[in-house]
């Protein structure tokens, strides 16, 4: 029989949420361990949003140097060196790695690398480097993330698509890329790798960019990357692909036309990594798509067993993943936070970037209120201007019957900084109108919300 060790605190899988956690309660005096399959950090740091940044600063300085000439400065169509820029995507990643790697030790949690499974109720068996181990804890918590869901495409598979993970380590620039999916991860590798130099197709089967914004916004992104010359296909469905990736590929639309490339990069959704883990033998049920069931405090089906996370089905942003870990640890000093009611901001890195924090004008259309919208395009911010970033606009949402700020859009420079400024005054309850007559600085990308928030509203219901 395996000796099992038994934990105060257990983590399977070492995401933002759970090695904060882990961090937390071992410097608090627990006995802590994190089972992490061997991304230290997790996925945000390793192959998601800190290389993704990285990607697409390096592609933003391409940009920048291309039209370099009519700032006054010597530039030009320069190549870009895929190699160096990969390069500097693995050393900005190796950085966060080792000063995580450091911050774990510090705080006492002990790491196990490894694949973990539940082999009993409480019990994780790990395959790690000196054979396997058995793991049990007082608590239990699974922060096991996602990845890329694979389309049940024919030939798509067996083509050797990209994913976020391989494209970002590419050391060649694709001649021509084709993208499937105009999420997140599609618009920021669209964008990144045209302005790196590739040619780019992208295919959304959708009826726009962005599923979730308004008709408006998304339009204006579409517009945004025709401008870049990428070629956009909306509204099309892949019937098969054809050929392999990094060599030549096409894919085969219902109508039987043909879009053909060098490389395939799916950024099609997500799928929770919770196949094959032995879920059902720890009583852990699932939803209809395998995400982890769990109730406003991260509690599972299972007793002593709390879900974090992106598996957890909150939505998938790193800063909800840590505010996971707020509620966990609630839950654990028998404090009172859940995740309801949770003012949730995202941040699209494309460039101008998109951001939104609250209710988009459709959403508060289907909420059934009376509402107001206050419309700025970005154009006449003078701070636009100074920095030719021209493109884009503000949006806001405020109820009708009160001044409260329900939503706040924004396609423009510096959208996510601006965001925080709206989302600090909604967190406070301020009315617009704090943001129509505050003071702000001048010339900044923010003194917009001077002008949107004095702008006509237009009232709705
Ligand atoms: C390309 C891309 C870009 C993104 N950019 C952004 C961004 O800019 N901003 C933002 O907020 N969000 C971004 N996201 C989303 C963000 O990365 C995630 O929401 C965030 O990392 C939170 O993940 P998590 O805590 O749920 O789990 P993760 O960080 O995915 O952690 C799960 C961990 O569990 C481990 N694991 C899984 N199964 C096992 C097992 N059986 N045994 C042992 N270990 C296991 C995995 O190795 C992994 O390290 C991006 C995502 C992608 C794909
Ligand atoms: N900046 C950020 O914060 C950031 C960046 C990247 C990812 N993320 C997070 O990761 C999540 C997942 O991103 P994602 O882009 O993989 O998924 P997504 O769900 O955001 O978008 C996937 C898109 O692919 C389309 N699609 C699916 N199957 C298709 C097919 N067969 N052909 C053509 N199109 C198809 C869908 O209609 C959808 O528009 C995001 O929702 C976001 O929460 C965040």
């Amino acid at each position: 029989m395996t000796e099992i060790d038994a934990y105060d605190i257990l983590v399977l899988g070492g995401g933002k949420a759970g090695k904060t956690l882990a961090m937390d309660q071992a410097k608090a005096g627990k006995r802590v361990a994190v089972i992490e399959a061997g991304m230290i950090g997790g996925s945000c740091i390793n192959i998601a949003c800190i290389p993704t940044k990285a990607l697409v600063r390096s592609a933003e300085v391409a940009e920048t140097v291309r039209h370099a000439g009519s700032f006054g400065a010597k530039g030009g169509d320069v190549p870009v060196n895929m190699h160096r820029v990969a390069a500097r995507t693995a050393e900005v990643v190796a950085d966060m790695v080792d000063f995580n790697r450091r911050a774990f030790a510090a705080s006492g949690f002990e790491l196990v690398i490894g694949w973990g499974r539940f082999v009993a109720a409480r019990v994780i068996e790990v395959q790690s480097a000196g054979g396997p181990r058995r793991l049990t804890g007082e608590r239990i918590y699974l922060n096991l993330g996602t990845r890329a869901a694979i389309p049940p495409v024919a030939g798509l598979r067996d083509a050797g698509p990209l994913t976020h993970v391989e494209a970002l380590k590419l050391d060649v620039l694709p001649a021509h890329l084709i993208v499937v999916g105009g999420g997140y991860v599609g618009l920021e590798m669209a964008q990144a790798f045209r302005r790196l130099g590739s040619a780019v197709t992208l295919i959304e089967r959708g009826p726009r960019l962005a599923a979730r914004e308004d008709d408006d916004v998304a339009a204006a992104i579409q517009d945004l990357f025709v401008a870049d010359g990428i070629e956009v296909a909306m509204g099309e469905e892949i019937a098969s692909v054809e050929g392999r990736s990094g060599d030549h590929i096409a894919a085969v639309l219902a109508d039987g036309r043909r879009l053909s490339g060098s490389h395939l990069l799916v950024a099609a959704g997500r799928e929770p990594m919770t196949r094959d883990i032995g879920l059902e033998i720890a009583g852990v049920d699932l939803d209809e798509r395998g995400f982890i069931k769990a109730d406003e405090r991260l509690r599972t089906s299972a007793p002593g067993v709390w879900a974090l996370g992106e598996v957890a089905g909150s939505p998938m942003f790193t800063h909800v993943s840590l505010d996971d870990y707020r509620v966990a640890k609630s839950g654990i000093t028998g404090g009172d936070r859940t995740t309801k009611g949770r003012l949730i901001p995202s941040c699209l890195f494309i460039d101008p970037e998109f951001a939104r924090i609250g209710l988009s004008e459709r959403e508060a259309e289907r909420s059934g209120q009376a509402y107001r919208v206050a419309r700025l395009p970005v154009d006449v911010i003078p701070r636009a201007r100074t920095l030719s970033k021209r493109v884009g606009l503000m949006k806001a949402v405020i109820a009708a019957d009160s001044d409260k700020i329900l939503g706040f859009t924004m396609l423009g420079a510096q959208a996510g900084e601006v965001l925080a400024v709206v989302q600090m005054a909604m967190l406070g309850g301020l009315p617009y109108t704090a943001l129509r007559d505050g003071i702000l600085a001048h010339p900044t990308m923010a003194e917009g919300l001077n002008m949107l928030f004095g702008s006509a509203l237009s009232a709705h219901r």
